[in-house]
């Protein structure tokens, strides 16, 4: 088969190769019901039931080809989009548009220095070396630390731009061994748990974005009623989730201090039970948070309190 050819009148939809989003991107696509064989070694797959095309990517390189419009619709980190926009802010034509917050790859990118050391502050950071994978980002973030610091009286290049102090050096991973190894005095780098950093005797004292993944779209997707579509499917699975579904039995007067405990997504639904005076309500609550919803639902009198998991949804 001539996979490129094949490739036309294909919506192209770019998808983390490895790393940290890989897994929850296949995931997300199997409860979309986007189906796909991947050949081993192939960046390409296209997919049987939609007129699709899958392309898989490094992260950091997704915002470039959906930015230019080479690529429809893709998923990468929103620390990937920043770093991204810092050289290629958006226009009219290029750039990426934020669709959807996927709600994973939760992370955030810090200033990170030796837990035992002199720098406590990112201002004690002007002028030292600062290794990280994420430059672009970096370098405005210090160049707007080194402008205040410094007010307008800062040393100016060429170009009347003020001169960067701080030296920042471009690792593409492994970033938290640069202090140890002489490389760095500090790093900005990803956090999640923290147990990298903490492992390597690192400790954060700035952060410079949040990141979770997001699925983005080029400014003139190719078929943007597809586009529609698959984003309204991820939704649905994200929303699933995200969410249970709730079921409890109370006494009519109960119900509104019950419905403040759990006031649903739009509302719950509340049916009458045969036994007088008693109701069944129906309500969707957030995974997290229903555990102490359901304390505080006993705590007013509420019983037959049933949790069920939602395969997938279509809210708005
Ligand atoms: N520890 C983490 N927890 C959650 N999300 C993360 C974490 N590390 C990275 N991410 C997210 O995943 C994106 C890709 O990072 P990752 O380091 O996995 O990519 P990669 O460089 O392609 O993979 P690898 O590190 O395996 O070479 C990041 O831009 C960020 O949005
Ligand atoms: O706070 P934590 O939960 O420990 O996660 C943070 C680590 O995860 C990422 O690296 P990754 O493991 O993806 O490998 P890399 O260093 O090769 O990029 C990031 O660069 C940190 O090193």
């Amino acid at each position: 088969m001539d996979l490129v050819n094949s490739l036309n009148d294909r919506l192209l939809f770019a998808v983390p190769k490895k790393g940290r989003l890989h897994q929850a991107c296949l995931d997300l696509l199997k409860g979309s019901d986007i189906q796909f064989h991947r050949h081993s070694r192939l960046d390409i797959a296209l997919v049987k039931n939609l007129s699709i095309a899958l392309v898989f990517l490094p992260a950091a390189d997704i915002p470039t080809f959906v930015g230019e419009g080479r690529v429809d619709l893709g998923i990468t980190g929103r620390d990937q989009v920043g770093e991204h926009e810092v050289v290629s802010p958006p226009t009219e034509t290029t750039g990426v548009t934020e669709v959807l917050d996927l709600d994973f790859g939760k992370c955030s990118l810090q200033v990170q220095v030796p837990q035992k050391g002199e720098l406590q502050k990112p201002e004690d950071l002007i002028g030292k070396n600062v290794v990280t994978s994420f430059t672009n980002l970096t370098e405005q973030y210090f160049r707007e630390l080194e402008a205040k610091a410094n007010g307008s009286g800062g040393v100016t290049n060429g170009d009347g731009k003020a001169k960067l102090l701080t030296k920042i050096k471009y690792v593409g991973g492994s970033v938290e061994a640069a202090c140890a190894l002489g490389v760095a005095d500090g790093i900005v780098d990803l956090v999640e748990s923290g147990e990298t950093m903490r492992a390597a005797g690192l400790k954060a004292i700035s952060t410079v974005v949040e990141s979770t993944a997001v699925l983005i779209k080029s400014k003139h997707p190719s078929d943007p009623k597809l586009v529609d579509l698959i984003a309204s499917r991820i939704e649905g699975v994200i929303t699933a989730q995200k969410y249970v579904l709730c079921t409890y039995n109370i006494e009519r007067p109960k119900i509104e201090a019950a419905c403040t405990i759990t006031p649903g997504k739009r509302a719950p639904t509340i049916n009458s039970l045969e036994e007088e005076g008693w109701v069944a309500v129906q309500v969707m609550v957030e995974r997290k948070r229903i555990a102490t919803a359901m304390d505080e639902l006993t705590d007013v009198g509420a019983c037959d309190i049933l949790v069920m998991k939602i395969d997938n949804s279509r809210t708005s």
